[in-house]
């Protein structure tokens, strides 16, 4: 294949504490597009982006090019939005938000359940745009469209129903009655692995509360975002309600700007929690209220009393999903000592049967990484691991033959805490095996990060299952499950994996703000 290297996209991001370069070192390819058909070829746009109900450019006629993780092509050209383009699309949504926070409930009701129909009616062109700058399996990315589409479902039932309090007062002849109010114009800012399902998780709620929003997309999928406007375009959202931009090299600038405008009056985030550091600080100048859901480092334990097969099946979910790329993924496995030997051959057993490939490919189950320094991440974490002496029992290694971003499901045993996964997250296909003794000293093992997002364990000890439960020191909880993701269930971290919670009936209030109003004079008696 006559291919050559070239870098595009590079940026640094500094702050007091935290360097971090993002430099995307790309497979740029001579090859022909491989251009997967749509139904609707209509729902995939190139070259625009949405801003007040309408398709349009980046003012300096620049673009970037997202390529499909399995093959390294390009996949089409989107706008590089800079600041003075971010600016249109907040003045848009500015503009937009008087009128659209008086609609009624049952109006944004409307409008958000037809969003979710036209989701659901299109989802296989939806999902087909997943898998090509995903990577993930058609099934996967089918999965994807409809949690995608339930966030606007469910957010499409709570929009009528946000209640106020009536609250008894301390002073007689008072009455207070408090209002939700949507907080304003909203900046969401959303990562690459769930294209669809994270931004629906943002705009759902935000819109159920009367918000107006920019949304920017990821630089790695933004095609699915884009997709997910024009059928929002298709349901008749007034102009400047919604706003989807998109950014790669200009991200920082964009970024900046959505933390520091004195009009944005919210940001949610999902992404790294280095770069959640940074958006917070940038954002301390307007006491912007923010969101934010970040990194995780998911301990898995498995105690000796629990169902073995019903762990291993747990556990193949939870680590495997997306191919290790979501941030509630098992990072570490801790199994009792008793059972350390039989898990880890039934876990073998299982992934062995994966089968590792391009997303459109019948029989996939697991696709790609995103890209190459994903790739390299997990290769460095094998690597430490088998150097501080642990030992690869599957996989561990790349699988240029398939593509340069594919690697082998992977399994380590003997793992210790001094290597590097047992405190990174490594956002890949790599299960690192942990050897624990007692209760005591596996709960504060799990403990022992600067991150809780998400943790698992399992066990059919009752008394031992509410006591964990309570100990680990996370926003989110698997018992006896490896699956937890659900729109009606709060969404979200504790400790550096963030604050906020997404989803649930909790989820929508993140974009109002409480009024409360008192009423002098009232319930005296009257004058005769
Ligand atoms: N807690 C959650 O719900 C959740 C969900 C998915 C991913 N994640 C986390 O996200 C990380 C993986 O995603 P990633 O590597 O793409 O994260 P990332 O933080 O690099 O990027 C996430 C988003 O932030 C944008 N971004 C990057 N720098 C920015 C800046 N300076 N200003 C504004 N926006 C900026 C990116 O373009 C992208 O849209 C993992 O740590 C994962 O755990 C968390
Ligand atoms: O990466 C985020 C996880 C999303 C989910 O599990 O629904």
């Amino acid at each position: 294949m006559n291919t050559i290297f070239k870098i595009i996209g590079r940026y640094t991001i500094r702050s007091s504490s935290h360097n971090f370069t993002i430099s995307s070192l790309r497979k740029a390819s001579s090859m022909p597009h491989n251009v997967p058909k749509l139904k609707d070829q209509s729902l995939l746009k190139t070259n625009v982006a949405y801003v007040n109900g309408e398709w349009v450019k980046a003012q300096s006629g620049k673009t970037f090019e997202p390529e499909d993780p399995s093959s390294g092509k390009i996949i089409g050209h989107v706008p590089e939005f800079d600041a003075a383009d971010t600016q249109k699309a907040i003045d848009a949504a500015y503009a937009a938000f008087p009128s659209f926070k008086t609609t009624t409930g049952r109006e944004r009701s409307k409008m958000l359940r037809k969003w979710f129909d036209l989701m659901m009616e299109n989802a296989e062109d939806l999902a087909t745009i997943i898998t090509w700058e995903n990577g993930k399996p058609l099934t996967d990315a089918k999965g994807e469209v409809t949690s995608a589409a339930n966030f606007f479902e469910w957010f499409s039932e709570e929009a009528p129903r946000c209640y106020g309090d009536t609250i008894p007062a301390s002073i007689p002849g008072n009455r207070i009655v408090t209002i939700k109010e949507p907080i304003g114009v909203c900046g969401l800012i959303t990562p690459w692995n769930f294209p669809a399902a994270m931004i629906t998780r943002k705009i759902g709620p935000a819109f159920a509360a009367g918000c107006t929003v920019v949304a920017k997309s990821p630089g790695e999928t933004p095609f699915t975002a884009l997709a997910i406007a024009e059928l929002g375009h298709r349901v008749g959202i007034p102009k400047g309600v919604i706003n989807i931009i998109s950014s790669l090299d200009k991200t920082p600038e964009v970024g900046e700007l959505m933390t520091t405008s004195p009009i944005i009056k919210k940001v949610s985030f999902t992404g790294s929690t280095g770069v959640g550091k940074l958006l917070m600080k940038q954002g301390s100048s307007t006491l912007k209220k923010f969101s934010f859901e970040l990194g995780g480092n998911a301990p898995f334990i498995v105690f000796d009393d629990a169902d073995l097969d019903m762990a291993v099946a747990g556990a193949v979910a939870s680590k495997f999903r997306s191919s290790g790329q979501t941030c509630v993924c098992a990072n570490r496995i801790y199994v009792q000592s008793t059972i350390y030997d039989s898990f880890a051959e039934k876990l073998a057993a299982k992934v062995k049967e994966f089968k590792v490939g391009g997303g459109y490919t019948e029989g996939v189950t697991h696709g790609p990484l995103i890209h190459d320094r994903a790739i390299s991440k997990v290769d460095a974490h094998v690597r430490d691991a088998e150097k501080k002496g642990a030992k690869v029992i599957q996989g561990g290694q790349k699988l240029p033959d398939l593509g340069s971003n594919f690697f082998q499901p992977t399994i380590i045993t003997g793992m210790t805490s001094e290597m590097d996964l047992a405190s990174e997250e490594t956002f890949g296909p790599v299960a690192g095996l942990f050897k624990f003794e007692t209760e005591d000293e596996v709960v504060k093992l799990a403990n022992d990060s600067e991150v809780g997002l998400a943790g698992y364990f399992f066990s059919r000890d009752l008394q031992r299952i509410y006591r964990v439960a309570e100990d680990l020191e996370v926003g989110m909880v698997g018992v006896n499950t490896g699956l937890i993701s659900d729109p009606v269930s709060p969404f979200g971290g504790v400790k550096e994996s963030g604050f906020g919670r997404e989803g649930s009936m909790y989820g929508i209030g993140e974009y109002q703000t409480i009024k409360s109003i008192t009423y002098g004079g009232m319930g005296q008696p009257l004058q005769r």
